[in-house]
């Protein structure tokens, strides 16, 4: 079947979009990449959907326009990835706005902007879509959903074999070994803490809008991390917690930037205070997953792989593993969540359970996803 995917996730910088054909056994499907394409947001669009995830009122009709908007941007990017409409499914993932886990006794929940129906509508094609809800109203964290694709998509190696995504949220898989006392260990998985989403909010904010990120790490580089500040955070309560555990801009986000900015000192120089954030990021997946069982490989994707200081940093502190970006599995840095939500969505369709309650917490696995189906034509 072929299926497109569409993502758009927490650094909100646009819509990747991948078309795959999958066959074969669910949990074990054969795929093959037919086309990919990444399109950016308009920058109002982004603008907008930014500052409601951080707290923006909006009115009722705003919301509407918001939604509808969106929604007509993901049709613009499945279009420019599937220009044939040779998809048969599509997966949307929507854009979150805000994401609230699960916390003691009361159940989390999660907003993924995006009207399903409509979007079947305009594409004329099985949309499937608000693939988090169920696991949230199962009790677990509805995130991250890509360990399970993760397991589906890439075999395994002699050793655990971890995946590391750095786009907004770090989030991190790790695959049991085939064989050996751990092979019949769970997947595992969770939202490691901020990737890029506190570094692109501190370079818009030093260069006065003018730059969305900090392009290869250029400017971090410049500067010296301030290593005791550093590792104070890293003993910061989420970073210190065990999964399953998510999380998003709710906690790394404009406010805890202000925070860090004021601990690092009201004079601190931008150089400085982004290379200290940069290597925090890389600090905290080291910390992880000194924790765990050791990887023999980290394969990394997500926009953060383009930040060449950022990928320095990880190798310096991810000891004893080799780094290496998932491109070379023939998955582009910003295909693999694409890739995922084409993959929940065939799952959907084939009424395949997708979620891993080893990763969410969730009570039980189930089938993730509602579908919408486009009205007969003429109808
Ligand atoms: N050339 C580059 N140099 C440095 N950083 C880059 C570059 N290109 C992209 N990035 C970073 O990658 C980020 C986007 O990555 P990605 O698209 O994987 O995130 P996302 O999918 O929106 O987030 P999440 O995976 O958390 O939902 C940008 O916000 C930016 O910080
Ligand atoms: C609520 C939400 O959108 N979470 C995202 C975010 O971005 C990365 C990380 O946090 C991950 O948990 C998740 O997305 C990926 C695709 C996931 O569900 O695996």
């Amino acid at each position: 079947m072929r299926v497109l995917g569409l993502m758009s996730g927490t650094s909100a910088d646009g819509v990747d979009a991948v078309l795959v054909r999958l066959e074969g056994r669910s949990a074990r499907p054969r795929w093959r990449i037919l086309a990919g394409a990444h399109t950016p947001y308009p920058p109002d669009l982004r603008e907008r959907l930014v500052a409601v995830g951080q707290g923006r009122p909006l009115d009722a009709a705003a919301w509407l326009t918001l939604a509808e908007e969106l929604t007509e941007h993901q049709a613009v990017a499945a279009r420019a990835c599937d220009p044939q409409g040779r998809a048969e499914l599509v997966g949307c993932h929507g854009q979150t706005l805000w994401h609230r886990p699960p916390d003691g006794e009361r159940r989390g929940a999660s907003w993924q902007l995006l009207q399903g129906p409509l979007l079947a509508e305009l594409l004329g094609r099985p949309v499937v879509f608000d693939f988090r809800s169920v696991d949230l109203a199962l009790g677990g964290h509805g995130a991250p959903l890509v360990p399970a694709t993760d397991a589906a998509l890439l075999g395994r190696i002699g050793g655990w074999r971890a995946l590391l995504n750095l786009g907004g949220i770090a989030n991190l898989t790790l695959l049991p070994p085939p064989t050996g006392p751990d092979r019949n260990a769970p997947v595992q998985g969770w939202d490691c803490g901020p990737a890029n989403t506190l570094l692109d909010l501190a370079v818009s904010r030093f260069s006065d809008g003018r730059l969305p990120f900090d392009a290869d790490g250029a400017w971090a580089r410049q500067g010296r991390i301030d290593e005791g500040r550093l590792q104070q955070w890293l003993r910061e309560p989420y970073l210190q917690a065990p999964p399953p555990k998510s999380t998003g801009r709710e906690l790394f986000g404009a406010a805890d930037l202000d925070r860090r900015l004021a601990e690092l000192g009201a004079g601190v120089e931008p150089a400085d205070a982004l290379a200290t954030l940069t290597a925090f990021t890389a600090a905290v997946v080291g910390q992880d997953l000194a924790r765990g069982p050791r990887p023999l490989e980290l394969l990394v994707a997500g926009g953060g792989t383009r930040n060449g200081f950022l990928m320095e940093q990880l190798q310096r502190r991810c000891r004893g593993m080799a780094v290496r970006s998932l491109a070379g599995h023939g998955i582009a840095e910003d295909q693999r969540e694409a890739l995922a939500f084409a993959l929940l969505a065939w799952w959907r369709w084939r009424g395949h359970p997708g979620s891993l309650p080893s990763v969410t917490g969730a009570r039980r696995a189930a089938v993730l996803g509602v579908m919408a189906v486009p009205p007969p034509s003429g109808g």
